[in-house]
């Protein structure tokens, strides 16, 4: 019921790790009958199911599927065949097409086989357009200690964010548990979005307003994209290569980068 009323992109209903394996059944049938109610979430919808080789996955697909969900997520990704598996399994169900798919990068062979996944997403007739990095299932899979910022976290969270852009997805930071302590949390939105990542996924409602903050543009970011598009415009620029503005070389590469921000300015602008 909370998920409706919330600021957020996207809400991801779990099946999995939160979810104890004697409620699993219970957790399908109040998710149907939440999401096929009037207090739908009109922001995206993702479900994320248990493995597809665990005992509870296929039941899962199947509630997932009935929900029509913009995404699936899939969790503890290996490689292409967790993904392709859950791909093949869908089609069997005669799942329409806007159900995508998102990947949890969580065990060390997600993070070794990320360019494999990245080609997979690539290949038009997948489902793939979203990776999620699992910050608990990694440490507890590597033994890493993340550290200070996550500083020894922070190579493998750039793979994901490599196979991200290889692969032409959208990717998510992952979740911060010590959902009190809001100064750590804004210091991991900002080591986020340094490292490349669009946006991160939350645990609670006191995460929203930062993670907004941080991943969506600033006004002095908005105003300089606007300046760049500006004088680009310019019939004297129209048919320069590379301009220079207060100091700094600026090419059509970062009139690109400035046109994207402005329309993901727009886009976030025409949601609230
Ligand atoms: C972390 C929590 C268990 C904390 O719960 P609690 O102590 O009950 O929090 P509050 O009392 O502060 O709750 C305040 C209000 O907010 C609502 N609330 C809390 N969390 C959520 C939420 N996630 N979505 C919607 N609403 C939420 C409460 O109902 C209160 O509402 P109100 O009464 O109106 O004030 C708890 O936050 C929680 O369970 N969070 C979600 C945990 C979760 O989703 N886990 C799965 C994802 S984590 C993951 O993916 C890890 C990954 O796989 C990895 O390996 O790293
Ligand atoms: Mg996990």
């Amino acid at each position: 019921m909370k998920s409706s009323s919330l600021e957020c992109d996207a809400v991801v209903f779990d099946f999995e790790d939160s979810v104890a394996p004697d409620e699993k059944q219970n957790a399908r049938e109040k998710l149907r009958a939440f999401l096929a109610g009037p207090n739908r979430p009109k922001c995206e919808i993702a479900i994320r199911i248990n493995a597809l080789s665990s005992e509870w996955g296929t039941e899962d697909l199947l509630a997932a599927r009935a929900c029509e969900p913009n995404a699936i997520l899939i969790p503890k990704v290996e490689g292409v065949q967790s993904v392709s598996d859950v791909e093949r399994a869908l089609s069997e169900m005669d799942a329409p097409e806007s159900i995508g798919l998102w990947a949890m990068m969580e065990t060390p062979r997600s993070i070794l086989n990320a360019g494999a996944i990245a080609d997979h997403a690539r290949d038009p007739s997948s489902r793939l357009d979203c990776l999620i990095v699992g910050p608990n299932d990694l440490a507890k899979e590597t033994r890493i200690i993340p550290g200070p910022n996550r500083a020894n976290l922070a190579p493998l969270l750039l793979q994901v964010v490599l196979a991200a852009r290889a692969g032409d997805m959208t990717v998510l930071d992952g979740v911060s548990n010590n959902f009190k302590d809001l100064e750590r949390f804004a210091a991991e939105c900002q080591h986020g979005r340094e490292l490349g990542f669009d946006g991160k996924t939350l645990i609670h409602p006191a995460q929203i307003d930062a993670a907004n903050r941080f991943f969506g543009p600033t006004e002095e970011e908005i105003a300089e994209a606007e300046a760049i598009v500006a004088e680009f415009a310019k019939p004297e620029n129209s048919t320069r290569g590379v301009i220079s503005m207060s100091g700094k070389m600026v090419e059509r590469l970062h009139l690109e980068i400035a046109q994207d921000l402005l329309s993901r300015a727009r886009l976030i602008r025409e949601r609230t």
